[in-house]
């Protein structure tokens, strides 16, 4: 760079800086040039590089969900990433949502070949929307029944970029390391990509739901369905209905049948942290892939864990699940690509040691350091509530006071007779009993 004279033609250059702890933003740098032909092939030049590079998105198809977190999803797409967009050429279609689904709706149908990307503005609840419409699309076209929970799910062919607009936003935080639409834009524009385990929900036989991030039920299970009637809070509402939660303090019964991952590397209370090109998530897919074929040739007897109890959590985690109030995560070494998820269980306990456990995800202490908590890392699990479902609509009809429905035989043990329901990814499964199974890669427009 040096100093301009007046008839030198300024050529600016725009690059991708990295900032502060995983912050990227866009820097510039202007080349002044008096020889118009040769600056003219010093731009080609450089536009065939990239260009060479195949990996950058061209044509993109957006979603804004205007509701989201604070509301300012649209504002945070048009003031911040459709200007960085546009300097890297890429052009795109945006769909402003006008109601809950519709981005999934519109995704299970429209010809998605002339896109060479996804793009979600909002939260994990938008981008669970996405990533339904796109796996719902890709099943029907291949002709496999999502309803099987042995069916073979065909993987995704698009990537899906998020830019954070919702107010947890973990599957980004725990994807890029940071909730920062710049940032997420600009791993978009370079077109960096990161594999994620999907787990599909089923009950009785019939597909409910895909996870992500977090399935929670018992206490994340209660603090999302009673923050749904709260939105208006936005972000905070989650801080409110978790102290309504706490206070609660309600357990519930049941049974949860696990298959320990035994294949793959590591465990979930290693010091192994994901990050990209992470070594266990490369390792333990290939592994995972040979014990597959292994099983479906020889139908090999697996080894189910049985576990009967009281809990206040049962929480399955397919990532870290990190985001701003717990920057380690509710599973500090869970890995984003590595067919595993971390099954945690919180048994029943005083409401002192269960603060203990909420407060050390805010820390470096271990969480699960604590007699009341187990975690195991599973390929599968199934979950069945002491009480049956068809008894308990009965009793959620009588109503759930603040407290909730004591156990009638024993009022003060805080055990409830209604069953939670499943946070999965921010969204409510009003079934208690599920059946969760890893069955996908899905690629994500962005890296750690
Ligand atoms: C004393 C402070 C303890 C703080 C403990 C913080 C633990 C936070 C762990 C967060 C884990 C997030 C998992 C991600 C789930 C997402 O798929 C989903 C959709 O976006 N988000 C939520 O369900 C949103 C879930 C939000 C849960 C918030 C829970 C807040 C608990 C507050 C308890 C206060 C007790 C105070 C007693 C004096
Ligand atoms: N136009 C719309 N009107 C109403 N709801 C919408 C609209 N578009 C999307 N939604 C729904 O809004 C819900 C929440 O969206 P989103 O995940 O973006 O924000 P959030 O819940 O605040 O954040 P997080 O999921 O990170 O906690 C999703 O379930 C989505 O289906
Ligand atoms: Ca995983």
């Amino acid at each position: 760079k040096r100093l301009s004279r007046q008839e030198d033609v300024p050529r600016i250059l725009y690059y991708v800086q990295r900032s502060k702890e995983h912050h990227w933003c866009c820097a510039e740098v202007t080349f002044y040039c008096s020889d118009q032909l040769l600056c003219n092939q010093w731009v080609q030049a450089l536009q065939r590089r990239l260009d060479l590079q195949g990996v950058r998105p061209k044509n993109l198809l957006v979603f804004i969900n205007p509701f989201g977190g604070k509301q300012l999803g649209k504002h945070i797409y048009d003031k911040k990433v459709a200007p960085l967009f546009q300097l890297a050429s890429i052009t795109t279609e945006v769909i402003v949502t006008e109601h809950a689904n519709h981005a999934r709706d519109h995704l299970a149908e429209v010809d998605l070949r002339i896109y060479d990307g996804i793009v979600c503005v909002g939260g994990d609840g938008m981008f669970s929307e996405v990533i339904h419409g796109l796996i719902c699309q890709t099943q029907k076209i291949a002709g496999i029944d999502q309803n099987d929970p042995n069916s073979k799910l065909v993987a995704c062919s698009l990537r899906i970029g998020i830019i954070p607009a919702g107010s947890t936003d973990c599957i980004c935080y725990a994807t890029v390391g940071v909730n920062d639409p710049v940032t997420s834009a600009l791993h978009i524009i370079v077109g960096d990509s990161q594999p994620m385990d999907v787990s599909s929900v089923h009950h009785n036989n019939t597909f409910l739901k895909y996870s992500v991030s977090l399935l929670g039920y018992g206490f994340y299970g209660d603090v999302l369905k009673d923050s749904e009637n709260n939105r208006w809070m936005g972000p905070s509402r989650y801080d409110f209905s978790g102290f309504k939660t706490f206070l609660s303090h309600q357990c519930y019964e049941g049974t949860v049948l696990y298959l320990p991952a035994t294949e793959t590397l590591g465990n979930p209370r290693d010091e192994s942290r994901c990050t990209a090109g992470c070594y266990v998530c490369q390792y333990s897919g290939k592994l995972l892939d040979l014990s597959n074929n292994k099983q479906e040739l020889k139908h090999v007897e697996e080894d189910w864990k049985v576990v009967k109890g009281k809990f206040l959590a049962i929480n399955a985690a397919n990532m870290s699940c990190a985001c701003s109030k717990s920057p380690m995560g509710l599973s500090p070494a869970a890995h984003l690509a590595d067919g595993t998820i971390d099954l945690i269980l919180v048994r029943k306990c005083s409401r002192f040691n269960f603060l203990r456990h909420l407060i050390r995800h805010t820390n470096k202490d271990d969480q699960f350091d604590l007699a009341f908590v187990e975690v195991y890392r599973v390929k599968q699990f199934i979950f069945t509530p002491k009480y049956s479902e068809e008894d308990n609509i009965d009793i959620r009809d009588i109503g759930k006071n603040l407290f909730g429905q004591f156990c009638s035989d024993h009022p003060a043990c805080g055990c409830s007779q209604v069953n939670s329901n499943w946070n999965c990814d921010g969204e409510i499964i009003e079934h208690a009993a599920v059946e969760v199974r890893y069955v996908l890669f899905c690629c994500l427009e962005l890296s750690g």
